[in-house]
């Protein structure tokens, strides 16, 4: 694995607008990114995911801590040299900024002649991300003209434009409806999957880092709670502000509300099964039923798919006698989690 960024025990404090000290955005993250992949930051609002976003391309300076990118530290960069870095650093932001007065054709050369390119390659260029972007025939429009997604499309065109190799999104799809914010998504996977192109994505969506990200860190308060590979984190989460963020998602694992509601009906043995791929693309719950005499009922639960792999809760209420429950709740746990709620 070629690491393109690391960070290393970041952290930013703001400097306060009165006196004392400033808001504590980011704790001591620790944080690496491999070349080619698609990192999603997934956090509440306010957890910090712009401010570690916005350090990697050195709009923000970490207070402690350090930053790498391609091994260069880019907080340690001279004006000029951070400049040229910042080149191969693209970014798309929640609403666009685009230059209003701007065609799209504009909007995408513009960097393109700030960086220094001539007249004939930048047309041909910005032809190219165009069709690429799927903007054909809408060179001359200007954004006022444009739709939510045709306009995000011209930004992550003009953010791709010279070629970087890193591409930040900032909630770029966070003021889109639900089928803009897919077809947004799919674009974000062709920039990285035939461009090559490594994308970090911050967003407090969970559909977005489950659609598009490889691994995904969780940010609460300026810290990362838990980071892993997406369908790991999202079966298994370890830390409460994962499993809210999964379960309000998913609306698959019972709350403390439904719990104490749902103990009322089912006074019997209950379990909840994680929905692993034994239990899910198996008929392994009814083929243990019927081996072991046992019945059962889905009290609640939910399935979901991450690249093609299942993950989700089923809460389930037994029925059988008690050696019987045992045995099947024995022979279930050896191929799924298996709780009691
Ligand atoms: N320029 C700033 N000056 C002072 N405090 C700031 C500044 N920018 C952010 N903060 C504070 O830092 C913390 C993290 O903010 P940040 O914008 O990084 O979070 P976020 O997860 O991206 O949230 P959101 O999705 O709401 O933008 C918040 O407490 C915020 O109020």
């Amino acid at each position: 694995m070629t690491e393109r960024i690391r960070l290393t025990g970041v952290s930013k404090r703001y400097a306060s607008a009165g006196r004392g000290p400033g808001a504590l955005a980011l704790h001591d993250i620790d944080l690496s990114i491999a070349a080619g992949e698609i990192y999603g930051l997934i956090g509440r609002s306010g957890a910090g995911k712009s401010t570690l976003l916005r350090t990697i391309n050195g709009l923000e300076t970490p207070t402690s801590g350090q930053v790498l990118v391609d091994g260069v530290d880019v907080h340690a960069l001279a004006p000029r040299e951070l400049r040229e870095l910042r080149h191969g650093i693209g970014m798309v932001f929640q609403q666009f900024n685009l230059w209003g007065s701007r065609t799209v054709y504009g909007n995408i050369a513009t960097p393109l002649k700030v960086a220094g390119w001539k007249d004939d390659a930048i047309a041909a260029r910005v032809g190219e991300l165009i069709d690429f972007v799927g903007l054909g025939g809408k060179a001359f429009a200007r954004p006022r003209h444009l739709s939510g997604g045709q306009k995000q499309r011209v930004g992550i065109a003009r953010a791709i434009a010279s070629r970087p190799s890193i591409l930040l999104a900032d909630e770029a799809t966070s003021a889109l409806d639900p089928q803009t914010t897919v077809e947004i998504v799919e674009l974000l996977r062709s920039v990285n999957r035939e461009l090559g192109i490594t994308i970090v994505v911050v967003t407090h969506e969970m559909d977005v880092v489950k659609r598009i990200a490889d691994r995904v860190a969780i940010l609460s308060e300026g810290a990362v709670v838990e980071s892993g590979e997406i369908h790991q984190v999202l079966a298994h989460p370890r830390h409460p502000v994962t499993a809210g963020l999964v379960g309000s998602y998913a609306r698959t694992s019972l709350s403390d509300a439904d719990r104490a509601e749902l103990h009322e009906r089912f006074d019997g043995r209950r379990i909840a099964v994680a929905a692993d791929d034994a239990v899910v693309d198996g008929p392994l719950l009814t083929r243990l039923a019927r081996t072991h005499g046992v019945d059962f009922a889905i009290v609640q639960g939910g399935v979901a798919r991450v690249k093609g792999r299942p993950y989700g809760q089923l809460s389930l209420a037994l029925y059988g006698d008690d050696g019987a429950l045992d045995r099947f709740t024995a022979e279930l746990a050896t191929q799924a989690e298996v709780t009691s709620w």
